[in-house]
């Protein structure tokens, strides 16, 4: 492909992902992968370059472009050798027209900045522009740090986080002999806290609640050393099928999935009544945390749809709540940086519960907020999340 072929292809793709974020369709990796699957000529520097650009483009779009055109240019307002290649030539863009903008660069959408944690001020937003880092888990049921860590050279400790190894951006760690062996998972190092604030011992009765394909699940096992039980729990049976093959390549032995149905989670869980010594709620949420890592899921969301969560995690919250036995803990966590799924939500839950409190969490990471903790990218270099330690008091 020429170099202007290959602009135009990204802007195709642009408008295929564009499409999809408002009308709720695929994920932008997955139409990339179509995109090329039907276009065999494209070889693997043009899937490179194409790609790279469409991600360029929509990480400086915090607003969803009007089309991939006004993306691209957007992007080639900053870049001038781009910006020669809308030259009309075959297969290429159209040369810029008479007073043709491009997509102005925009960290957030705009109405998402009044919800928003005041302590992500606009210097914090900055950071969700950048890209994330890699983290690892060395999987303390099979391994030690020093012997992963002596497959990864370059990689760096992450302080306060024992397990954690942060490796240099692109490591190809699904291809390394310490994954296949299960000495590792790839898991941000903020995930990695929320298992540690979870607290969970050899023989604990644990409930991961929302446990999705078992990232946090596998942690919780890990601190638990193989003994006790861990009841993974989770309405999305795809995501959950997801999570016996990674328990047996992490050596953990005691996880039990459980699909619930939604609306009806009362009746699954009624057997777990008074049980837990821990319930984790890992609540569906904004994501806005994660943006770095999926920048274009900033055009997916919608007030009504962060509506629709807060209300789906306060349900999910009153329903952990007989699960847990005298004495035991609630973790509540969200990778999200707004107050309403945060802060004033756990908030909500206490005026709710009078009997129930908040616990202070012993972590140097993140910032007290409210009756938890916040961490944030530009703070605390992991993904952004709020957690919350709940006690019946
Ligand atoms: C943030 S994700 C969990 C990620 C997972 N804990 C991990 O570490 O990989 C939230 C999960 O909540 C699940 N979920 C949504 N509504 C639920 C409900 N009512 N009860 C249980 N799980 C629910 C979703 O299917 C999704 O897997």
């Amino acid at each position: 492909m020429t170099p202007a072929a290959r602009v135009q292809a990204a802007i195709e793709l642009l408008d295929e992902i564009i499409a999809a974020a408002r009308d709720g369709g695929a994920a932008a990796d997955t139409l990339i992968v179509r995109y090329f699957k039907a276009r065999r000529y494209a070889g693997s520097k043009d899937r490179r370059f194409v790609t790279d650009l469409v991600y360029r483009a929509i990480r400086r779009s915090g607003e969803r472009p009007a089309s991939g055109r006004a993306a691209m240019l957007g992007l080639a307002d900053d870049d001038s050798a781009l910006d020669e290649l809308f030259d009309g030539s075959p297969y290429g863009a159209a040369p810029r027209g008479e007073g043709e903008e491009g997509t102005p660069l925009t960290v957030l959408p705009g109405w998402i900045r009044g919800h928003l944690a005041p302590l992500i001020d606009e210097g914090e937003q900055m950071a969700l522009l950048q890209r994330a880092p890699l983290d690892i888990r060395v999987n303390r049921l099979k391994a030690d740090p020093d012997a992963v860590r002596a497959e990864f050279p370059e990689a760096v400790a992450v302080d306060g986080v024992p397990y954690a190894l942060r490796l240099p951006d692109g490591t190809k760690v699904e291809q390394s002999a310490a994954y296949a062996a299960g000495f590792a998972e790839v898991q941000d190092a903020g995930s990695q806290v929320i298992a540690q604030i979870c607290q969970t011992r050899p023989g604990m009765t644990v409930i991961d609640l929302c446990a999705g394909a078992g990232g946090k699940t596998l942690a919780l096992a890990a601190a638990m050393g193989g003994e006790g039980r861990i009841v993974a729990a989770d309405t999305s049976r795809a995501r959950l099928s997801r999570l016996p093959d990674r328990a047996r390549r992490a050596g953990a032995g005691n996880i039990e999935t459980l699909l619930l149905d939604i609306r009806r989670e009362a009746e699954s869980l009624s057997p777990f009544s008074g049980q837990a010594d821990v319930v984790l709620i890992d609540a569906p949420c904004s994501g806005t945390g994660t943006w770095r890592r999926n920048p274009e899921a900033r055009w997916r969301l919608t007030p009504e749809r962060l509506d629709r969560l807060v209300a789906e995690q306060a349900r999910i919250l009153d329903l952990a709540v007989p699960l847990v036995k005298r004495g035991g803990r609630l973790v509540y966590a969200v990778c999200a940086l707004t107050d309403a799924e945060g802060r004033a939500q756990v908030d909500a839950f206490l005026a709710r519960h009078p009997d129930w409190q908040a616990e202070p969490i012993s972590t140097q990471i993140g910032r007290e907020w409210g009756q938890g903790r916040l961490l944030s990218p530009a703070h605390d270099g992991t993904d952004g999340f709020f957690i919350a330690a709940l006690v019946q008091g």
